[in-house]
């Protein structure tokens, strides 16, 4: 069996931004321009076309001789690492080199959130619940973005206990910020620790029948690509207590980014990266599997931990077995293109971009990407992100799923009406 991995994606650079229509004027120093350069994109018409294999078929190539699924060796590795992250303090964040990259990736969380729940809020009457899974919430990093929506309810869970302890934390902050503010919204909230790839969380949540409106799973999805079991088992998390209409929102590594990439650093690279961040595949790159192509990803300060390649075609498949259809798929150079002129003041509220002057000598290294995009223009300064932070967030994509309808057949199991 042949996987193909090899399809290259956008090749988007980072344009400086103009971050306000007040940065136009002279006055507070800074030139700005919104020009984007796009590079090319062949991304086939089908992706259907590239699985060769039915992941069902896989499943038997997943289980050992006694009918036990293989595979989940290393979620405890992750649970370990993300356990043991120490939080850091505003003053350290401050001195991270990633830190206007956290800031962007932030952002475009909030933006994928944000569009979603006005897709959601647009179905129901005011005053309507709004129940939302947050599926491996680490330490409640979207806490306030949920606030911010106005939901009702809110389920958190993660591998790590330690952060789901610091999660529920982050709550009670909250809660006691809202007793003594009229503007604070409250909303409940139950927390657990498990492994999403291998536990029924339905069967933890405090009302097992309860309906969600989203299920959000930011920077995690690809840890279930471990093996089919897990995949499957973490798609059905995510699927099967979402009302008709809700969504299923992800933010993961770009399979065909990651491969494109490792083929540009040469025909036996085993891995590539910059200063920010690298990947360091452990499997056979020639020959990889459609689940278990695992690479170890370091980024600078927060992230060091075996994680696997998400075959786009096949999360497609598993999905719509469990009533998931594809909305949206968009690399985050896309999203970042296309949300920006509606998120604009908010990337600027969040420092999603840093504030340079591209001429002074001592960023021209990091940010000569910028000088070659504003060519003869001149600007004083202007919002970017440095080349080595561009290349690590762009590695991610954004995508979005939607709940279909179903009925019943006579054996009791859901049949799906896609609207395709
Ligand atoms: C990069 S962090 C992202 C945390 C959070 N979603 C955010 O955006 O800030 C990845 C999180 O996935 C969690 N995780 C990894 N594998 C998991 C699994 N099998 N089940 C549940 N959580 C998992 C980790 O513990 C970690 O908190």
């Amino acid at each position: 069996m042949s996987i193909n991995y090899e399809k290259s994606t956008t090749d988007e650079q980072l344009a400086p931004v103009k971050l306000s229509d007040d940065d136009e004027s002279e006055d507070n120093n800074t030139k700005t321009t919104t020009e984007q350069s796009t590079g090319k994109q062949n991304r086939s018409e089908n992706d259907d076309a590239d699985v060769e294999a039915d992941p069902g078929a896989e499943a038997e190539a997943d289980a050992d001789a006694d009918g036990e699924a293989i595979g989940a060796a290393n979620t405890h590795v992750v649970a370990h690492h993300y356990n043991e992250l120490k939080e850091t303090g505003r003053k350290e964040r401050h001195k991270s080199k990633i830190l206007y990259m956290r800031n962007f990736n932030n952002w475009i969380k909030s933006q994928l959130i944000n569009e979603y729940m006005d897709l959601i809020k647009q179905q129901k009457r005011v005053g309507d619940a709004l129940r939302v899974l947050d599926m491996c919430c680490g330490k409640g990093g979207d806490l306030l973005k949920w606030e911010k929506a106005f939901i009702s309810h809110l389920i958190c869970t993660d591998i790590a206990e330690v952060s789901v302890e610091q999660c529920q934390q982050r709550y009670q902050d909250i809660l006691q910020r809202a007793e003594s503010s009229k503007f604070a919204h409250k909303f409940t909230a139950e927390f657990f620790a498990c492994d999403s790839t291998m536990v029924r969380l339905r069967e933890r949540y405090k009302d097992a029948s309860l309906q969600l409106n989203l299920v959000s799973c930011q920077f995690a999805f690809h840890y279930c690509f471990e093996s089919l079991q897990q995949a499957d088992c973490m798609i059905r998390n995510a699927a099967e207590c979402l009302q008709p209409g809700g969504y299923f929102i992800a933010t993961f590594p770009d399979a065909y980014e990651i491969m494109k990439r490792l083929r540009e650093a040469g025909p036996d690279a085993r891995g590539f990266g910059n200063d920010v961040y690298s990947i360091e595949f452990e499997c056979n790159t020639k020959v990889l599997p459609l689940f278990g192509a695992k690479y170890r990803f370091h980024l600078e300060g927060v992230v060091d931990c075996p994680e696997f390649l998400v075959h786009f075609p096949t999360l497609v498949k598993l999905a719509r077995r469990h009533g998931l259809q594809l909305v949206r798929r968009s690399s985050f150079a896309e999203y970042f293109k296309e949300t920006l002129p509606q998120g604009r003041q908010l990337l600027q509220r969040m420092s999603g971009l840093e504030t340079i002057q591209p001429y002074r000598c001592d960023t021209k290294d990091q940010f000569e990407h910028v000088l070659r995009i504003l060519g003869t223009q001149r600007a004083r300064s202007v919002g970017t992100l440095s080349k080595a932070e561009w290349e690590a967030t762009t590695l991610y994509l954004v995508c979005a799923f939607k709940k279909c309808k179903n009925s019943w057949d006579a054996n009791g199991k859901p049949v799906f009406k896609f609207d395709d």
